[in-house]
């Protein structure tokens, strides 16, 4: 057997070239200076499977990341992509996706161990069996997970904080509040970070036969883009019923998560921060990507009218990310994933109360997003971008109806805060500007687009702020 120590101290100078190439890594705007070992867990010896956390420093930010490491000779070509480097003449990768050796962490789960500083649990009550061989999912995702045997979902946590992960702490309240409107929540792996637990893995029954509401909502579009003289409720693919099941869905959720965590009304102080975090948010984008100039002014305009809200804003914890790629049709019902927050928001952001209605704005913007990507690279047509825009609209108030049904009265009907919503909405656009400009240049269209009817929804001309 190779000596792990001796096999991990070379690698990990292989690192500042390679982590730049991974999906999931998060600092790809800038070059990766230099990668330390935090700690080195061996999970297995033949062949070696080696746990490693490592601290990834870039000018002026440094983030801890989880990488699952492996050796063995030869490397199957399937897994060539995953190459690090050669140390001791072994072939060293990156191990997430080997069917081979995947199989250990949930073997570890549900022997419920601890190995090292690592500890394996399941959740109480729950039945988890090991000896079954992992594949990745294929999606591009922020996160790695691994699919066993059709019966669990291990998802890898790539860059960590401190601390309980939201998205484990969010699905243990729902879990204990009994909702079904989550995927149950198996176990998980705890690591640790400068001497304090923090989340590396969560595991959870994996749903088959399930869609996601992304692939829904396109082919709904699709349909009816393709049939523009019948109205919408007769057009075969009509979502606007699920669009309501998912409201009720989303409200549930939020009624679940203020019963098990609580929750607060926000103050003068929190208006004026959530206020101040939108015009940095924008500050920062509009460095990025001039294009977004010339609305500047309208969307300021529209989030100090948040100051002057009317009526108490209750918060509470929340999805933070929530969009129809996060959701899945099952047979039964709607299901809400990844309750991790956006990936390149703080951690102290991510688990602070924040107002519902983000996440009813970041639906919104999902039917928006899913009807302005169809006409994407298609030739200028004033009929069929009227009617992407009326399935945006017809799905917006279905998916708005359905929330009102359910919420209780802390909420109530989201477009009661029209003022608020209307401003969550616009800041989330701003987000997914970056998001695109630095992931999707090809779609930096899409909430471009909705910000300029947006924008001009408000009777305001747009006029650069620079000028
Ligand atoms: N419990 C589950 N059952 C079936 N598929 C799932 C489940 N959880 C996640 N998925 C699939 O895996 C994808 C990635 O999961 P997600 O939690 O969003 O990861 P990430 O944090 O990497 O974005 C989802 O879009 C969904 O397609
Ligand atoms: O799923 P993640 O948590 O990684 O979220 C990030 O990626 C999303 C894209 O995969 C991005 O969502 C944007 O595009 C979606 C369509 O692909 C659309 O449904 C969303 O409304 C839109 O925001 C998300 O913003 C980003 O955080």
């Amino acid at each position: 057997m190779s000596d792990p120590a001796e096999l991990i101290g070379p690698l990990v100078h292989a690192l500042p070239e390679w982590l730049p190439g991974q999906r999931w890594f998060g600092g790809k705007d800038r070059p990766v200076s230099e990668v330390r070992a935090l700690s080195t867990t061996v999970l297995a010896e033949e062949p070696l499977l080696v746990h490693l956390i490592v601290e990834v420093r870039q000018a002026d930010r440094s983030a801890p990341y989880q990488l699952l490491i492996a050796s063995r000779d030869p490397l199957p070509e399937y897994l060539g992509s995953s190459w690090i480097g050669t140390e001791q003449g072994r072939p060293c990768y990156e191990a997430a996706g080997d069917a081979d050796v995947n199989g250990r962490l949930l073997d570890l789960i549900a022997e419920g161990t601890r190995v090292g500083s690592l500890e394996f649990e399941h959740e109480p009550g729950a039945e988890v069996s090991g000896g079954l061989r992992g594949r990745p999912i294929t999606s591009e995702q922020s996160n790695t997970s691994i699919v066993y045997g059709n019966q669990y979902i291990l998802k890898l946590f790539r860059k960590l904080s401190p601390g309980e992960n939201p998205d484990v702490r969010l699905h243990r309240a729902l879990q204990r509040q009994g909702s079904e409107h989550i995927a149950p929540l198996l176990g998980s792996i705890t690591g640790e970070l400068g001497g304090e637990p923090a989340t590396v893995g969560m595991l959870q029954r994996f749903i088959t036969d399930a869609v996601d509401g992304w692939a829904m909502a396109t082919t709904s579009v699709r349909d009816l883009m393709a049939d523009p003289e019948l109205p919408p409720d007769q057009v075969g693919g009509d979502f606007a019923g699920e669009s309501h099941r998912l409201g009720q869905a989303v409200a549930t959720v939020h009624n679940d998560l203020r019963r098990a965590l609580g929750g607060q009304l926000a103050d003068q102080d929190e208006l004026d921060r959530t206020v101040k975090t939108m015009h940095d948010r924008l500050d920062s984008v509009l460095e990025a990507v001039p294009q977004l100039r010339a609305y500047a002014p309208v969307l300021r305009a529209a989030f100090e009218k948040v100051r002057d809200h009317d009526g108490p804003v209750p918060m509470q914890f929340i999805h933070g990310d929530l969009h129809l790629g996060q959701v899945l049709r099952t047979v039964t019902g709607w299901l809400l994933l990844d309750f991790e927050g956006e990936p390149a928001a703080p951690v102290s952001e991510r688990s602070a109360l924040r107002s519902p209605l983000r996440d009813v704005a970041g639906m919104l913007r999902s039917f928006d997003y899913a009807a302005h990507q169809m006409l994407v690279g298609q030739p200028e047509e004033p009929r069929l971008t009227e009617r992407a825009l009326e399935w945006a609209r017809r799905n917006r108030t279905a998916f708005c109806e359905g929330y009102a049904k359910s919420a209780d009265d802390a909420i109530g009907d989201p477009r009661a805060h029209a003022v608020l919503l209307r401003a969550l909405e616009l800041d989330k656009a701003v987000y997914e500007v970056a998001y695109e400009h630095a992931n999707r240049p090809e779609w930096l269209g899409v909430p471009l687009a909705s910000i300029a009817q947006l924008t001009d929804e408000a009777g305001s001309k747009p006029t650069d702020e620079a000028g």
